[in-house]
């Protein structure tokens, strides 16, 4: 049986006068690749924060697996299994790429071999293994995208909240990085994706809402949301052939 695994329920968040989101609704189903998408400012990062226990929200219910997260720290929502990758992706340039990713193998064990092990089969599956000793500053921004990947993926997650994962990358790295998710999801995690290269939304999600200016624009299939007139005034553009 298809079951939510992740509820939006009326979120509004506010920075001072500032309306960032406001009252959005939405469900995710577990093995869903689910996208969230807008022009700038729309308030998609925000939202995630607001998942994530980075911001409270100022109003609303988010509900992960059956358990309200409002007021969890990033490191719970963590071990509940959400876990997010950020926009500008900032590994810990002195350490190796290696053990980057044992970071986040240490939010389900306390063990360094354990943390090592989980760390290298994610290296593998991201193929960065040749890079596991390089330390991670030196990486370029294709490679520093699939170390995030690979961080987040050894957190062991149920669902993966990814912020423009593709952006800054060239066509051959973002089908890389769309083959990555496609494959992680076959083996059970959720995926909610925030991206703004409308070709790679429409070629992987499931289902897309559309935030414009802090509200929910539209809800729908790939299909229906690309040829939505209120969703090609405000984000795509009259020229957007879908
Ligand atoms: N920490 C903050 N303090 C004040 N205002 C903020 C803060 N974070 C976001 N905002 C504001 O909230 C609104 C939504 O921003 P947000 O970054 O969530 O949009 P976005 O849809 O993710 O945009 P983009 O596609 O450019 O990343 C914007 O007006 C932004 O200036």
């Amino acid at each position: 049986m298809i079951q939510h695994l992740l509820h939006i329920s009326h979120v509004s968040k506010h920075f001072g006068g500032n309306v960032a989101v406001s009252d959005v609704s939405f469900s995710v189903d577990e093995k869903e690749i689910f996208g969230l998408i807008g022009p700038n400012g729309a308030g998609k990062t925000t939202l995630f924060n607001c998942m994530t226990g980075f911001y409270p929200a100022t109003a609303g219910d988010v509900i992960f697996d059956n358990k309200k997260i409002n007021a969890l720290r990033p490191d719970e929502v963590c071990r509940l299994g959400m876990v997010r990758t950020w926009q500008r992706v900032k590994p810990l340039g002195t350490l190796t790429v290696l053990e980057n990713v044992m970071i986040g193998a240490f939010a389900i064990t306390n063990a360094t071999r354990d943390a090592e092990a989980i760390a290298r089969e994610n290296l593998q599956a991201v193929g960065l293994s040749d890079y596991a000793d390089k330390l991670a500053g030196s990486l370029p921004i294709g490679l520093k995208k699939k170390l995030e990947l690979a961080r987040v993926l050894a957190t062991h997650p149920k669902m993966l909240l990814l912020d423009e994962i593709c952006g800054g990358l060239n066509h051959t790295e973002t089908d890389t990085i769309l083959e990555i998710i496609r494959r992680v999801r076959k083996q059970g995690a959720t995926i909610v994706f925030i991206e703004h290269d409308m070709k790679a939304v429409t070629s992987i999600c499931d289902r897309i809402v559309v935030l414009n200016s802090g509200e929910k624009l539209a809800e729908g299939t790939p299909e229906e949301i690309t040829n939505n007139p209120d969703v090609i005034a405000a984000y795509l553009g009259g020229g957007y052939n879908a």
